[in-house]
């Protein structure tokens, strides 16, 4: 029977990459994906540019919207502190299914916790249910319609602290032009954009950092 594009990345990873080295894991994708068949994940070029926003917050608390295959989040946790912990939300089943086996390979189950559910539904529970008080970083990588409304909803949840980063992937490919005009225009965020190229492409695309002033 057929095997689908997040199965065919696991089994790069299975057949390529370390048990317990996260590094590797990355690694492994970028390479299937560059050779074999394009996939959105972040990427080797737009992934530095994450890499050194999440060294410079040194965050304590992440929240992902969209795992996929668990590219970003593994990425992103390779370079927490010891206690730190970041939580990524994915609605597909499929894609869980596949993310938390590509966690499970990189050996950081301790530090990520996969959450499957829809945005709306997940985001107002997160307080109450995982004992989060506010994110440090939140990385935004999902259906690019909905970068907006659930950046607004995490700040009526007060989720975001005062100095917390949002950093977005695709604010030009595919694109997410409402979150854009929001967070450039509101007096309540500080933006800078990160101009880079579409995952495995020569395709402008780039990474749009807020910090919420509070
Ligand atoms: O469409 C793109 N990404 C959409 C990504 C969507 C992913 O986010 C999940 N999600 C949805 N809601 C939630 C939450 F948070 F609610 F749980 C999680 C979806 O199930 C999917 O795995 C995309 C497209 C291109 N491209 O070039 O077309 C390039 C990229 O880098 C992209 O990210
Ligand atoms: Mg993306």
């Amino acid at each position: 029977t057929q095997s689908t594009r997040p199965q065919r990345i696991l089994g790069a990873v299975q057949q390529n990459a370390t048990r317990g080295d996260p590094r590797s894991v990355v690694r492994a994708i970028d390479q299937y994906c560059r050779s074999q068949e394009w996939a959105m994940n972040v990427g080797d070029e737009k992934g530095c540019i994450l890499d050194s926003v999440v060294s410079e917050v040194n965050p304590s608390t992440v929240l992902e919207l969209g795992t996929y295959c668990g590219y970003s989040t593994v990425r992103i946790a390779s370079l927490l502190p010891p206690h730190a912990k970041l939580i990524t939300l994915e609605f597909n089943p499929k894609f869980a299914v596949i993310a938390r086996q590509v966690i499970a390979w990189a050996g950081l189950e301790d530090k990520i916790q996969l959450v499957e559910g829809s945005s709306g539904d997940l985001i107002p529970k997160l307080k109450e249910q995982f004992g989060v008080k506010a994110f440090d970083l939140v990385f935004l990588d999902h259906w690019k319609d909905r970068y907006l409304p659930d950046t607004k909803l995490i700040e009526e949840c007060g989720l975001l602290r005062k100095g917390g980063v949002l950093l977005a992937d695709n604010v030009i490919c595919p694109g997410a032009p409402e979150y854009l005009e929001f967070v450039r225009s509101s007096p309540r965020y500080e933006s800078q954009y990160f101009k880079s190229h579409l995952e495995y492409t020569k395709v402008e695309d780039g990474l749009e950092k807020s910090v919420f002033l509070g």
